[in-house]
C-alpha cells in the first residue's frame, strides 16, 4: 500500500540527514566538543567486567570526572570503545545494557576485550543509532504486509479510513471526586470498548492524571494487561512511576533515565533480582565463572593435554550458562505475566522481551510528538487504541531541512484528531495559568474552549497587576546577528536581565524571606539562550531563584511562576523564521503559571497574523509597553 511506502520513504530520507549528521560531529568535532555535546565519554575506567548470556562480555564503565552536564547515551544505542593511543585503529563496538549519569554497562560481542584496553587511557564515542530506524523501517513493512490480512490488519484498516470504526459511547458509571467533569467525561469514554480512544490535553489540563486514572480503573475492571509508550524516556518514566504510585504492577522495560531507586526496581532486571529463581542463577553463574577462570590458566604455552582440558572446562562453563539461559527465561516470562502495566518507548515496544506480545490496549501518550513511523511499532500489537497528546504544541524533532520530509510533523495523532473527531476528549480545564495569561493561546490554539481552573484565574505574584506583559523593542536598534549560524539579538538579551534581575529584587523586598518564585527564560534560538546563559552567569546567577533558561523544546512540559520570552527577531523584511510555527511559540506562551514577559520587535513579528493578533490582545488588557518606558527611567 502506497501510504506505508510513502511514509518508508522520509524515512529514509531523515535516517541520511541524522546519520550525516552525527557522523559529521563524530569525525570533524575535537574530544572536548564530542564531550560538550554529550557524545563522547572520556577518560573512563573499567569496573567491572562480566561473560553472560550467548557469550557477550558486558563490561562496566565509570566516568573518572563528572564535569560534563548530560550526554546523549541512551539504553540500546550502539557505542565505539577506543584507546587514546590509537583511536583510530584500536576501536571494538558493543551495546549500551544500562547507563545513568557516571555509569555504563556495555555488551560487547566478544569472550575478552582486546589487548590495546589495558594500555592508556580509555573513552567511548556513542554511534549513530541505526537500530531505531530498522525497527521502524520494518513495522512499515509489517503494516503494509499485513494490512490484507483478516485478523492483524484489522486495526490498521480502521485507523486508515478502509474500514468502519467502533468508537465508545461514553456510557459508563465511571465517576472520580478527584477529577474534573471533562475528565471524568474523557475516562467514561476511554473505559468504553472503542477501537480507538483521543485524549486532547491541553497546557496544564491533567492529561497524564486523567490517563492513568482511566488506565488503572480499566486494569481493575476488567483485569488484563496494558502496554503504555511515549516518544522520549522521560516520559516513559513519568507514566511508570505515577503507575505504580497507584499500586498497579508495573514493568519498566528499558532504562529509566531518571535517577530513582523506586523507578528502577520497576525493570527487568531488579525484579529478576528479587525473584525467586535468582538465587540458583547466582550458584550457577558461581560456577560457571570458576570453571572459566580455571580455563583461562591454560592461556599460554600449552601443550595437547591442557588443550584438552581448556576445552572440557570451558564446554562445562557454556553447558551451565545454558541452564542459566533456561532459568533466565522463565524468571522473565514470570515477570512479563504478572506485570499490569509494561511501559516502554515507542522503539522499545520492540525490545526481545516483548517483541511478539500482542495487548489489547495499547496506550500512547505524548502521541503529538512521536514520529508516525515509530507510532506503528507498538500500533501493530494492538487490538485497540489509546492517544494522548495535544497537536497544538510541538511536532518530534526531524533533522532533514527537505521540504517533503515536512511531511513528518503531520503526526499520527493529528491526522487521527481529524478522521475521527468524535474518538476525541478534550480536557477543557487548565490549572496552571492565570486566565490572562492563557486566553490568547486558548482563542487561537483551542477554539476557545480552554477555561482556568478558579483557583488558578486569579493567581499572580505579590502586588502586581500584570499578569501579562508585551515589551517593544520596535525602532530600539535592538538587533538579530546571525554568527555561525546562530541567531541571537545582544541588546534583547542585556535588557531581558535588567528587566528581570529588576523584577526579582522588587520580589525580594516584599517576599521578607518567604520562598521566591520560579523563572523560566525561553528563546527560541540556541545562540540567544546561550548568550541569555552567559550573561546571567556573568552576574553571578540570581540568588536564591530557582532560574532555567532553554530554547522552547526544552520547555515543553514545564512550568515556571514567571517566564520571560526573548523573540529575538529583529529585522525590516519581516522575517521571523521558524517563529511563524505557532505551535512552537503555544508552547513558549502556556509555561507561565502567574508572569509572563514577552520581549520583541512588534515591527518585524507584528507583520505574522498570530503576533499581530497577540499585540492586539496584551494591548486590550493593557499589557503592552515600550522599551522606551525602561530605558528612560
Ligand atoms: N481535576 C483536577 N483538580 C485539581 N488539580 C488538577 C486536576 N487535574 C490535574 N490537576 C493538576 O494539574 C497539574 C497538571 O497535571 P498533569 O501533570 O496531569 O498535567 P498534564 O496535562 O499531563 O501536563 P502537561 O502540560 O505537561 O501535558 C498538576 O499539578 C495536577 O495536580
Amino acid at each position: 500500500m502506497d501510504y506505508f511506502k510513502n511514509l518508508a520513504t522520509l524515512l529514509e530520507l531523515e535516517l541520511a540527514h541524522d546519520r550525516a549528521a552525527h557522523e559529521l560531529v563524530l569525525a570533524s568535532r575535537t574530544l572536548t566538543e564530542r564531550k560538550e555535546l554529550g557524545v563522547t565519554w572520556y577518560p573512563i575506567q573499567i569496573s567491572d567486567s562480566e561473560l553472560g548470556r550467548g557469550d557477550y562480555l558486558t563490561v562496566t564503565f565509570h566516568k573518572t570526572n563528572d564535569l560534563e552536564n548530560g550526554h546523549r547515551f541512551r539504553f540500546g544505542m550502539p557505542i565505539s570503545l577506543f584507546s587514546n593511543y590509537a583511536p583510530q585503529e584500536d576501536r571494538i563496538q558493543g551495546t549500551i545494557a544500562f547507563v545513568n549519569q557516571n555509569l555504563m554497562k556495555v555488551s560487547f560481542r566478544t569472550e575478552e576485550l582486546p589487548d590495546w584496553s589495558r594500555k592508556g587511557k580509555l573513552g567511548l564515542d556513542l554511534l549513530f543509532d541505526e537500530n531505531s530506524y530498522r525497527e521502524m523501517k520494518s513495522a512499515l513493512q509489517e503494516a503494509e504486509r499485513g494490512i490484507e490480512d483478516p485478523q492483524k490488519g484489522k486495526l490498521t484498516r480502521k485507523l486508515l479510513g478502509l474500514e468502519p470504526i467502533a468508537l465508545a459511547d461514553g456510557r459508563d458509571d465511571f465517576d472520580d471526586v478527584g477529577l474534573n467533569i471533562s475528565q471524568n467525561d474523557a475516562v467514561r469514554r476511554i473505559l468504553g470498548k472503542g477501537d480507538l480512544a483521543i485524549l486532547h490535553g491541553p497546557p496544564g489540563t491533567g492529561k497524564t492524571t486523567t490517563l492513568i486514572k482511566a488506565i488503572a480503573a480499566g486494569i481493575k475492571r476488567s483485569g488484563g494487561q496494558v502496554l503504555i509508550v511515549a516518544p522520549s524516556n522521560t516520559a516513559v518514566d513519568v507514566l511508570a512511576e505515577r503507575l505504580d504510585q497507584l499500586g498497579l504492577n508495573v514493568l519498566r522495560i528499558g532504562n529509566p533515565v531518571k535517577v530513582s531507586a523506586h523507578l528502577l526496581a520497576l525493570t527487568v532486571d531488579e525484579k529478576a533480582s528479587k525473584h525467586a529463581g535468582y538465587k540458583e542463577v547466582k550458584g550457577l553463574e558461581k560456577q560457571a565463572r570458576a570453571y572459566t577462570d580455571m580455563a583461562r590458566k591454560y592461556k599460554r604455552n600449552f601443550g595437547r593435554s591442557e588443550y584438552e582440558q581448556r576445552k572440557a572446562l570451558l564446554n562445562e562453563a557454556r553447558k551451565i550458562r545454558k541452564d542459566i539461559d533456561r532459568i533466565q527465561d522463565y524468571v522473565i516470562e514470570d515477570i512479563l505475566c504478572k506485570a499490569q502495566v509494561i511501559a516502554a518507548t515507542l522503539v522499545g515496544a520492540n525490545h526481545p522481551h516483548i517483541r511478539d506480545k500482542r495487548f489489547e490496549t495499547v496506550v500512547i501518550d505524548e502521541a503529538a510528538q512521536g514520529l508516525e513511523p515509530a507510532c506503528w511499532i507498538p500500533i501493530l500489537k494492538a487490538d485497540r487504541l489509546l492517544l494522548a497528546g495535544d497537536h497544538c504544541q510541538l511536532p518530534p524533532t526531524i533533522k532533514s531541512e527537505e521540504r517533503e520530509s515536512k511531511e513528518l510533523f503531520n503526526t499520527l495523532f493529528e491526522k487521527l484528531v481529524k478522521r475521527y473527531p468524535d474518538s476525541v476528549s478534550f480536557l477543557d480545564t487548565q490549572y496552571r495559568m492565570n486566565s490572562q495569561i492563557m486566553t490568547y493561546s486558548s482563542v487561537m490554539m483551542y477554539d476557545g474552549r480552554l477555561k482556568a481552573a478558579p483557583a488558578t484565574a486569579e493567581w499572580r505574584l505579590v502586588d502586581d497587576t500584570e499578569p501579562i506583559v508585551f515589551i517593544d523593542t520596535a525602532g530600539a536598534g535592538f538587533e538579530e546577528k546571525e554568527e555561525e549560524g546562530a541567531l541571537s539579538n545582544k541588546e534583547e538579551a542585556d535588557f531581558l536581565v535588567n528587566h528581570l534581575s529588576a523584577l526579582i529584587a522588587q520580589l525580594e523586598g516584599g517576599h521578607h524571606g518567604e520562598k521566591l518564585p520560579t523563572v523560566g527564560v525561553i528563546t527560541p534560538y540556541r545562540g540567544q539562550a546561550n548568550r541569555l546563559k552567559g550573561l546571567l552567569s556573568d552576574i553571578g546567577g540570581l540568588p536564591y531563584v530557582d532560574l532555567q533558561v532553554s530554547t522552547v523544546d526544552g520547555f515543553q512540559g514545564q512550568e515556571k511562576d514567571i517566564i520571560y520570552i526573548s523573540l529575538v527577531r529583529s529585522n525590516t523584511g519581516g522575517n521571523i523564521g521558524f517563529l511563524s510555527d505557532v505551535r512552537r511559540i503555544n508552547v513558549a506562551l502556556t509555561r507561565a503559571k502567574k508572569k509572563l514577559v514577552v520581549i520583541g520587535d512588534s515591527s518585524t513579528i507584528g507583520q505574522h497574523a498570530f503576533y499581530k493578533g497577540f499585540l492586539d490582545y496584551v494591548e486590550s488588557v493593557n499589557g503592552y509597553h515600550s522599551v522606551w518606558e525602561w530605558n528612560n527611567v
